[in-house]
């Protein structure tokens, strides 16, 4: 890590000596301490500390490479899929560390939803792209309970008058960005409180990309967000928070605007100014 003046002014966390800012928040929702993640021999995430807070939209950026994906996707265990993957340390949300061995993975990621890349809706029609999730989750008793969680889940995801008129069509017939708002309408479905969002808009066109960035802003005031992204303006444009990842560290983080108006470390100073990445 290249030094400098700049470096040596700086408060280091006490604990985490690696990351410049306050890795601590207010109110949080996940708190994740001493996270290291492995592929076999890797070492893709060292050692990361980061609460998460309610009602808190986090960016997380960084080159490519650095290990953002492989982080979110630690806070709903989704690298469990992944032969090889290993987590270690603590991810703790609202008081229980989700590694624990007894936690069953399947409430924890209707708990803890995921938008991907690509929009990905069932094969399905609209309706029972949002309808299934609460129905396997055993969260609704009647047809008109059904009816009234996919309404306000489309409503909720600014897609209900789009579709309103066509629920029963194939989810795959929508936009690109119809897909995606379907996407979150899924995932708020089953009444998460965090949605993880791994670059959703880089599949979308920059119409699509405002509405859900709009989305996203409105979405804070019920959800806690965390989102990766390439795009420092749609960091600046969306989070209160960015955290700054370089090679499976997490380098800065703190308030959004002071990330990109005044970072404190070289590297993040780099990436945001176009040195590298
Ligand atoms: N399934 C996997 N098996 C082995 N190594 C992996 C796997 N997924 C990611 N890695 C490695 O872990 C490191 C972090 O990758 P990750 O995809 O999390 O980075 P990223 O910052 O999200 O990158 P990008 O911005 O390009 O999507 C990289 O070195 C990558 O090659």
């Amino acid at each position: 890590m290249r030094g400098r003046e700049r470096t040596s002014e700086v408060s280091y966390n006490r604990d985490y000596s690696h990351t410049v800012g306050d890795i601590t928040s207010r109110e949080a929702r996940i708190v994740c301490r001493n996270v290291n993640v492995y592929y076999g021999d890797k070492h893709a995430i060292q050692d990361v500390g980061l609460d998460i807070g309610r009602n808190e939209v986090i960016a997380l950026i960084g080159p490519s490479g650095c290990g953002k994906s492989t982080f979110i996707r630690c806070l709903n265990r989704m690298n469990d899929t992944i032969p090889g993957c290993r987590v270690t340390g603590e991810i703790v949300l609202d008081g229980q560390n989700i590694y624990d061995g007894s936690l069953d993975v399947v409430p924890l990621r209707a708990q803890v939803g995921m938008v991907f890349q690509k929009p990905n809706p069932f094969p399905k029609s609209i309706f029972e792209n949002v309808a299934y999730g609460p129905r396997i989750h055993g969260l609704v008793s009647t047809k008109a309970e059904l009816e009234e969680v996919v309404e306000r889940s489309l409503g909720r995801a600014g897609l209900w008058d789009e579709v309103k008129d066509y629920l029963h069509q194939p989810g795959t017939s929508l936009s690109g960005g119809q897909q995606q708002r379907l996407c979150i309408a899924r995932a708020i479905a089953v009444n998460p409180e965090v949605i993880l969002m791994d670059e959703p808009c880089s599949a979308l066109d920059p119409i699509a990309t405002a509405k859900i960035e709009q989305l996203i802003d409105e979405l804070r005031s019920h959800y806690t967000i965390a989102i990766v992204t390439h795009s420092m303006q749609q960091a600046a444009r969306v989070s209160q928070r960015t955290a700054y990842f370089h090679l499976g560290r997490l380098i800065e983080v703190g308030e959004t605007a002071q990330i990109f108006t005044n970072p404190r470390h070289q590297l993040t100073e780099d990436y945001i100014t176009g040195r590298f990445g």
